[in-house]
């Protein structure tokens, strides 16, 4: 990192724990790290795992840092922007960052403040093992120095996707975003199948992710398109063709347009009720 600044995280959730597990293991100094929740349990845990700065109060740590981090559920944003609003100073000095789903951006001006420079970024989990993928779009007051840093903190737990508007960033949630859990399921479906065939639980989990690791590691090192990926593991006449055919007569594929288009909705809707 050639620019480090002090960054606090209002919300100690699973997302925040990704995303500071991972900037930690990538070098960014704990000390200016600063994280905030009501309760204290994962604090404590933040602070004796990570050693990063712990708060029951949020207006002390934003109050203090150059940015702020929005990670608390949308449901409740507009109170936690409103209490922000009324007891930090010189919010339009800080670089405002919220990865909320669904929330746009004229809704943070509402509840903050008109002249805040804001950036939504949609990360997702596997931020904490740096293998996240993260989409970014900022508001047209944000400067290159300010998209520099952001850029070089998600890179910092993964990889980053700048999109050109709000509504990419709700697809872009929808499918990488919300795509661990699709991943996972997909995961548990295949374990249990190892299971019902008479695998016991922990071979049948050792099997599925590492295949899993295999095939999206393959996926991403070859320049192949994934249709033909598959067709080199699909003998002709084989077991493949049959485990794949049973796939395809399920419509694999229309089961993930739908999933993707239920999620971009409930992220519209979202927008219009938080
Ligand atoms: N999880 C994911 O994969 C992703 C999540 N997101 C977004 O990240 C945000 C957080 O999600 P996630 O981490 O999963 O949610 P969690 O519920 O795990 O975390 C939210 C945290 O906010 C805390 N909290 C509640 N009230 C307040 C408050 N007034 N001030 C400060 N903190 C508060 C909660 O504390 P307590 O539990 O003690 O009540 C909890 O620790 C959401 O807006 C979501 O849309 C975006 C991309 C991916
Ligand atoms: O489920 C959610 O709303 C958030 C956004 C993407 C992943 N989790």
């Amino acid at each position: 990192m050639t620019d480090i600044r002090k960054i606090a995280f209002i919300g100690a959730g699973n997302m925040t724990q990704s995303i500071v597990g991972g900037m930690v293991s990538s070098g960014y100094p704990a000390e200016q790290i600063f994280v905030s929740n009501p309760s204290s349990a994962k604090l404590e845990k933040m602070q004796s795992t990570l050693s990063v700065n712990t708060s029951q109060d949020n207006a002390e740590i934003a109050q203090q840092a150059d940015v702020i981090v929005l990670a608390v559920k949308p449901q409740l944003m507009k109170d936690v922007c409103a209490a922000l609003q009324a007891s930090v100073d010189n919010l339009s000095e800080k670089l405002i960052i919220t990865i909320a789903a669904g929330i746009r951006m004229p809704k943070y001006r509402q509840y903050l403040n008109d002249d805040i420079r804001i950036i939504r970024v949609m990360p997702n989990t596997p931020s904490l093992v740096s293998k996240g993928m993260s989409g970014l779009v900022a508001d047209e007051r944000v400067d290159d120095a300010d998209k520099a840093y952001i850029t070089e903190v998600f890179d910092g737990v993964g990889e980053t996707l700048w999109v050109s508007d709000e509504d990419q960033l709700d697809i872009l949630g929808a499918v990488a975003g919300s795509g661990p859990a699709y991943f996972f399921e997909f995961m548990a479906g295949l374990q249990k199948a190892a299971v019902s065939l008479g695998f016991d639980t922990a071979k049948a989990r050792e099997m599925v992710q590492q295949t899993c690791l295999g095939a999206a590691e393959m996926a991403k090192a070859s320049e192949l398109e994934l249709a033909e990926l598959r067709a080199q593991v699909t003998s002709k006449g084989g077991s493949t063709a049959k485990g794949v055919e049973a796939y395809q007569n399920a419509d694999l594929d229309g089961i993930s347009e739908t999933a993707v288009k239920a999620a971009v909705k409930r992220n519209q809707e979202m927008a219009e009720l938080f």
